[in-house]
């Protein structure tokens, strides 16, 4: 059986969110808009599907959203709030961290109008927070900084700077796909904007994003005419993929301490055994211990990622979303990480059901690869 060491690309799905998947697909097939009685059974389980998702981040039901996935959701979310942002607002402080489908938001957003500030982040990946406070001012539109950094695991400190932010009035926007459900998050009282998760890197469904708008804050949909979810997102609403979403994130929550101190001493074990030569990227002490980059010695990380693919064991070279374009190792590039060195770069990321065995294994593998992979061959 494949040793699955890349649950951030995607995590199987909970047992007890595809059973939920299933039985709402019977239960809930209408269409929430419909006025019969199948379009309010599928309404019931929409709404209380937001109740829970409400819970869950410590804010208001109808600041809940559902999309097709957090990519939209993040597109979605970001044009929305600058849509109400004062016009004379044009700058835009993020971090090149950011995951693909916010940074070609920014490229496009650049093409425009608007500036975008890119505050530098150390060899660790954490953003600079004194050129952050100076960055920031009243005619700064919008902040987007993410929870966790889906190829490095760095954490940032989305409250802080949310508090910054909120001084000179300005929204803030974080991508917590990498960090709900695995770090304590309390989107509430850190009083964030914006935020967005996705359901299948926490077991449910892939298909099924979430976005949350502070219902106090003025947005304007980016859409025109649209009745459903408030404007937010156009379509029929995806009621069984909600449903089994929201499932997995119950679990996920309920277990959240138990899968965290799991990945730790995964983390933890790993880098006591590390393979000779190889180095592990981040800041142990703060990183999210679900993500472990690794530099390896003398091998490119694709030759890697295939050797252990061989051995029936999956880990990557960097977010999924940016591999084939050439761009894999651009979170190192930002973090001052020579090109070479990028290029030697594998991530791997666990959830429950990995094992220290499955390390061994893992180890083993590379250590094999290494050794019949010198420099000269
Ligand atoms: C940090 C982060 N944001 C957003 C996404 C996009 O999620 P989805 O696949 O639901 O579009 C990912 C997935 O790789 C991610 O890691």
């Amino acid at each position: 059986m494949m040793i699955y060491l890349d649950s951030a690309a995607t995590a199987p799905m909970r047992k007890e969110a595809v059973a939920a998947y299933a039985e709402a697909a019977e239960k809930a097939f209408g269409n929430t808009q419909s006025l019969h009685d199948a379009g309010s059974a599928a309404a019931d389980y929409f709404v209380s599907c937001r109740k829970l998702w409400a819970e869950f981040l410590n804010v208001r039901p109808d600041g809940i959203y559902f999309t097709g996935n957090a990519s939209e959701a993040n597109q979605l979310a970001i044009r929305s709030l600058l849509n109400g942002r004062p016009t004379a607002c044009r700058q835009i402080i993020s971090t090149k961290l950011e995951h693909a489908s916010v940074l070609s938001v920014l490229h496009e957003l650049e093409k425009n109008g608007y500036t975008i500030d890119y505050i530098d982040v150390d060899r660790f990946g954490q953003v600079d927070m004194t050129a952050f406070e100076q960055a920031v001012d009243e005619e700064t539109a919008l902040v987007i900084m993410q929870l966790v950094n889906s190829e490095m695991g760095a954490v940032q400190p989305v409250k802080e700077c949310t508090q910054i932010a909120k001084r000179f009035g300005v929204p803030l926007h974080s991508d917590i796909v990498q960090g709900f459900g695995k770090l304590p998050v309390d989107i509430g009282s850190w009083g964030v904007a914006s935020a967005v998760c996705s359901a299948h890197k926490i077991g449910g469904p892939k298909g099924v994003g979430i976005a949350y708008l502070d219902p106090s804050i003025h947005w304007q949909s980016v859409y025109e005419g649209t009745t459903h979810q408030n404007g937010f997102r156009a379509g029929t609403i995806d009621v069984p993929g909600i449903v089994s979403a929201t499932i997995a994130a119950k679990h996920a929550v309920i277990e959240q301490p138990q899968s965290y101190d799991h990945a730790r001493s995964l983390q933890d074990y790993l880098l006591e055994h590390l393979p000779d030569g190889v180095i592990a990227t981040g800041d142990i002490a703060t990183k999210s211990p679900f993500i472990q980059g690794l530099i390896l010695p003398h091998v490119e990380g694709q030759w890697m990622m295939l050797d252990c693919n061989r051995a029936q064991i999956a880990i990557s070279t960097g977010t999924a979303c940016k591999i084939g374009y050439g761009e894999a190792m651009s979170a190192m590039l930002a973090m001052g990480t020579e090109p070479d060195t990028a290029r030697k770069f594998v991530r791997i990321s666990f959830h429950q059901a990995i094992s220290t065995r499955d390390i061994d294994e893992f180890i083993r593998v590379v250590e094999k690869s290494l050794a019949e992979f010198t420099p000269s061959s």
